[in-house]
């Protein structure tokens, strides 16, 4: 049986970095070529980083990035790489007519869809049908996986399911191709698909099968949610045992905008046997040797199978490596890796090396400012403490505390002589006053950010944004929030973790437990608390999770136990903030359903569960 030493690389990229990505994937072939791989794939798109969205629209980024590809395969073969094949995932166009190609593969998303309809994306840009032929116009972008070989690009695969839910929108910016590409390499056969292909049934998995391909690879840019390492696992071993193959799964890593990408690449046989794992939220070089049946001299000649040799010869003896089985991280952990990294690649990318927050002594701003420190370090963090007149001693005691357990640039600016200049001027009580002084803090911090070029973040959690729990322009100032997809409940469990995980590691915990332990309060009048207005956190968050997660209607919320009138009342806040949220700052994805492009839902309705 020949052996097949694959690589896979779970790389960062940037979106539009397109020389910084290319300068990734040489480092990943040297490195692989120098472990003796015969087989190097690297993630969906990452040549020009996930997702492009309406950067697919413009001719200019798809001719870049087709350079960029042609680049690269030229500067392998510079480098001495050439003889390794490497799979890429870039940006391309659509290169001729398509044929009817395999299976359901090529129909998109839409139900009973016309896979030659443009997206409306592009229909936007001047593309336009093809007057009812089979084929899609040339020139129309599709999503692609390059294979480069000495030099040249041999061999393309064009992305057949496209999703567009979720936070996903690829049937707006691309067309779905049809063919389905096999490399022989080492004698193996190895079919190509990229990320949805896997998720949707039939495809490019049914015709990996029909084309007798021995190795199916996988470019992948998954976002993370929680607990999806599971839910990808399960696929992989589904699909290797439907294409009777072993499947290899490869990951990005990194974050971009509001999206994380967790890595944790994946090898399964075809029995549904884990042979590699790559770690999670972290670069690295899977290697794997593979033994796999020799391809047949005269392969099946399957319609819409393209094939391209890129190799015949088999692979010398070689002692064989031990492939990487990394362990899952535990819940807590995993969700701390990702905001640490949607977090650190969100400052960074952007050009800031500082953040900017109000420590107010609270458990969010005291988690925010730990995750801070673990992505950018202490010197990455101002905190400012901004007491009114109705802060308590201890919202100071306490953020003094963390600031000094964290190391951190901590400054303070009591507010009440700039929240009574105000009130001189322009007379307010009651709710604006509380809000004023939340404003107050907003315009502070934003003068301090102006002023020495800090990103200012929000600290508000998903159940505050569920509810509009927040001053707009206020507490809610900041262009990033890294806690907007977790809940409350969610913030003080991962407050107890990192405490936990400080003190199993023999380090000082990093928050004050009085942060963890005290009441909830946004302190803008004497005694407030979070339950004057809102029902008990995990009461609260249970609901929300039936809301807006579930999407349940009020008579599913009620069967599901909750009580009418706080249905009557969250239901009521959710549906009314959508506004706030409208405007808000993107933070990382970490549940099913974030806001943002997870959950569209119209501002101005009159829809109203509560009156069902
Ligand atoms: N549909 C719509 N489209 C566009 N704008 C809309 C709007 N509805 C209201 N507005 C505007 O929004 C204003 C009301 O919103 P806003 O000014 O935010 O004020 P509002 O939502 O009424 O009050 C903020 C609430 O959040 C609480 N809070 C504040 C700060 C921190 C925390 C915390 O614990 O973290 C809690 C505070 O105690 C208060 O209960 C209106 O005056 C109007 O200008
Ligand atoms: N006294 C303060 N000093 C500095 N920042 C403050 C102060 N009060 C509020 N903030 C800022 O506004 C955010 C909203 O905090 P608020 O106290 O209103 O409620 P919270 O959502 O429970 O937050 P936390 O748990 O951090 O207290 C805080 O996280 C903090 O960034
Ligand atoms: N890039 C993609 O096609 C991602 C879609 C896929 N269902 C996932 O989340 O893994």
């Amino acid at each position: 049986m020949p052996s097949l030493r694959l690589a896979l690389a779970q790389v960062g990229t940037t979106v539009g970095d397109l020389a910084a990505n290319a300068a990734r994937v040489r480092r990943a072939a040297a490195e692989a070529a120098a472990a003796g791989a015969d087989l190097l794939v690297l993630p969906e798109l990452a040549l020009t980083g996930y997702p492009v969205e309406d950067l697919a629209l413009r001719r200019s980024f798809v001719d870049a990035s087709r350079a960029a590809l042609d680049q690269l395969a030229a500067d392998l073969a510079a480098d001495g790489l050439g003889e390794l094949p490497v799979l890429v995932g870039y940006v391309d166009r659509v290169e001729g007519p398509l044929a009817e190609g395999v299976g359901a593969a090529g129909r998109g998303q839409r139900e009973g869809g016309d896979a030659s309809a443009p997206p409306h994306g592009l229909q936007r840009e001047g593309g336009r049908r093809d007057g009812g032929g089979t084929g899609v116009p040339k020139g129309l972008p599709q999503n692609c996986a390059g294979l480069l070989h000495r030099g040249a690009r041999v061999g393309r695969y064009a992305k057949h399911h496209l999703p567009n839910y979720g936070v996903f929108d690829e049937f707006r910016i691309f067309v779905p191709g049809r063919d389905l590409l096999v490399a022989r390499v080492r004698g193996v056969d190895v079919a190509v698909a990229i990320c949805e292909d896997l998720w949707q049934e039939g495809g490019p998995v049914a015709a990996a099968h029909d084309a007798d391909a021995e190795l199916l690879v996988v470019l992948n840019a998954s976002p993370y949610e929680r607990s999806k390492d599971d839910t990808r696992l399960e696929l992989c071993r589904r699909r290797a045992g439907e294409a009777r193959a072993v499947l290899a799964y490869v990951n990005t890593v990194g974050g971009q905008d509001d999206l994380v990408f967790d890595g944790g690449s994946l090898v399964v046989a075809a029995d549904g046997q884990v042979l590699a794992r790559g770690e999670a939220f972290v670069e690295q070089l899977v290697v794997v040797d593979l033994d796999l049946p020799e391809g047949s001299a005269s392969p099946a000649d399957v319609p819409g199978v393209d094939r391209v040799v890129v190799g015949e010869e088999p692979a010398p003896h070689r002692e064989p490596v031990p492939a990487p089985v990394a362990e899952p991280l535990g819940e807590m952990a995993e969700l701390w890796a990702a905001l640490v990294l949607g977090l650190r690649d969100y400052v960074r990318k952007n050009g800031f090396t500082q953040v900017l927050f109000g420590l107010s002594g609270g458990v969010d701003s005291a988690v925010c400012a730990a995750l801070a420190v673990d992505a950018l370090g202490p010197g990455g963090l101002v905190g400012v403490s901004m007491p009114s007149g109705y802060s308590t001693a201890h919202s100071r005691s306490d953020a003094d505390d963390l600031a000094g357990r964290l190391g951190i640039d901590y400054r303070t600016h009591p507010i009440a002589p700039m929240v009574d200049a105000f009130l001189e001027n322009v007379p307010m009580s009651g709710v604006a006053e509380e809000n004023l002084q939340a404003r107050v803090r907003g315009t502070l911090l934003m003068g301090i950010s102006n002023s020495e070029g800090q990103l200012v973040l929000t600290t508000s959690n998903k159940s505050e944004l569920s509810v509009g729990y927040s001053t707009i322009y206020g507490d809610s100032v900041g262009g990033f929030a890294p806690l907007k997809d977790v809940a409350k409940t969610d913030v003080w469990r991962l407050a107890r973790w990192r405490n936990e995980d400080a003190r199993a590691r023999g380090e000082r915990e990093p928050i004050p437990e009085a942060s963890i332990t005290k009441a909830p309060s946004a302190e803008l009048r004497p005694d407030q608390t979070d339950q004057d207005s809102l029902p008990e956190y995990d009461v609260l968050d249970a609901l929300l999770e039936d809301y807006v997660v579930r999407a349940m209607g009020r008579s599913e919320l009620l069967e599901a136990g909750h009580d009418p009138e706080d249905v009557r009342r969250v239901v009521g806040l959710v549906d009314r903030a959508e506004w706030k949220r409208r405007q808000g700052a993107p933070g990382p994805k970490t549940t099913p359903v974030s806001f943002g492009r997870d959950r569209r839902l119209p501002v101005t309705t009159h829809w109203r569960e509560e009156d069902e």
